[in-house]
């Protein structure tokens, strides 16, 4: 039985559903087979949605012809009350961290249609990414669990790191990170209402403190969801104030970090899974990378080898990476268990 934050919590064994398959999705999934028809039809439905044609449109004399949203950029706040931000969740673990629920996230959006709608549309679309309107967000992928895995792997030190969570969907890569003690973790997704539903309630319940002082926010691994009703759950301010949240297309969530007044330094490490399905944003994502990086940062990507339906895949992004002459890109881990999962290190060619 899994619990709900603020509401009656019980004891339950069963819900260390520490099983990466559970909420895991894949676009070489027969649900995500489409062939490159129905992948332009989707983009081709995205525009009813959309703005203007996208400038470095490639497509832009083809036919089908292609446009894609300039999502606007937007910083979530984060509300006082952090216990407003589970009412209703239904909060769970996986690899030693809490994550809501999607299922219930998505029976309460299709109550209730308001703001972007991604659910229904998801539902009437048959799929689990709309280009230019739902990037998947709202489900765990199966690379995050690499990333996740090779952070162990590898004693991965965040400790004062500067961290970015690009096309975060659960923002589970950013909270390994901070509650390792990062200095900085900002989170990224292209939807805000993954933002608002999924990335900063996840947040939330990993920053919070239960009925036993566990769960503090250090390293230790966290409790499972507690076995007392959580009277008035209290977030670590030190930890939440490290985090800022943004949705919005990559271009655009770059402008927005970098004329902003707040401070802003560039990122030591940022970490992106399951992102490069598309080549049509391959453009976007090189360039918000090398704009956001530190020179002497890191980049690390994980990504299935090939994305069925959509085109891209790891060999594609890196030829992609070499001609762009900004980036060198280094094969650090490769799964070999059915479709080959890569993590990629990616680092200027030029730093200091
Ligand atoms: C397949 S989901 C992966 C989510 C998450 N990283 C995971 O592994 O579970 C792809 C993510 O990339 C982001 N994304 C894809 N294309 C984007 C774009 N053009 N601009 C901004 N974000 C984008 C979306 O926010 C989406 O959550």
């Amino acid at each position: 039985m899994a619990f709900q934050f603020n509401f009656s919590i019980e004891e339950n064994e069963s819900n260390e559903a520490d099983t990466h398959d559970k909420t895991e999705l894949q676009l070489g999934s027969p649900k995500h087979e489409q062939d490159s028809t129905g992948a332009s039809r989707q983009a081709a439905d995205a525009v009813a949605d959309c703005g203007p044609r996208l400038p470095t449109d490639k497509h832009q004399d083809a036919t089908p012809k292609k446009r894609f949203c300039l999502k606007a950029a937007k910083e979530h706040d984060i509300p006082e009350d952090v216990n407003q931000v589970l009412e209703n969740k239904v909060v769970e673990m996986v690899s030693g961290l809490r994550y809501v629920n999607v299922s219930v996230v998505e029976m309460t959006l299709l109550g209730g249609s308001r703001g972007e709608d991604i659910v229904s549309k998801s539902v009437s679309s048959h799929s689990d990414l709309i280009p230019g309107v739902y990037e998947g967000g709202l489900k765990i992928w199966e690379c995050t669990f690499d990333l996740i895995d090779y952070f162990s792997e590898t004693e991965m030190q965040f400790t004062d790191k500067t961290v970015l969570d690009l096309g975060c969907g659960a923002g589970l890569l950013g909270i390994v990170a901070l509650r390792r003690k990062a200095k900085v973790v900002h989170f990224q997704d292209y939807n805000s209402t993954v933002i608002d539903e999924i990335t900063l309630p996840n947040t939330v319940a990993n920053c919070i403190v239960d009925g036993n002082g566990t769960g503090s926010g250090d390293d230790r691994k966290i409790s499972k969801p507690p076995s007392k009703r959580l009277k008035k759950a209290k977030c670590l301010p030190d930890l939440l104030t490290k985090c800022r949240f943004f949705s919005g297309e990559w271009s655009e969530v770059s402008q927005l970090l970098l004329s902003s007044n707040k401070p802003f330094s560039k990122y030591d490490l940022i970490f992106t899974s399951e992102t490069i399905y598309n080549p049509d944003y391959y453009s976007a994502l090189h360039d918000t990378l090398s704009q956001l990086l530190d020179k002497n940062g890191r980049v690390y990507l994980a990504s299935k080898a090939h994305y069925f339906g959509v085109g891209g895949g790891v060999h594609l992004f890196e030829k992609f990476i070499e001609e762009k002459n900004v980036f060198r890109t280094n094969t650090v881990k490769i799964i070999d268990k059915g479709l080959k999962r890569f993590i990629i290190e990616m680092a200027f060619k030029i730093s200091s």
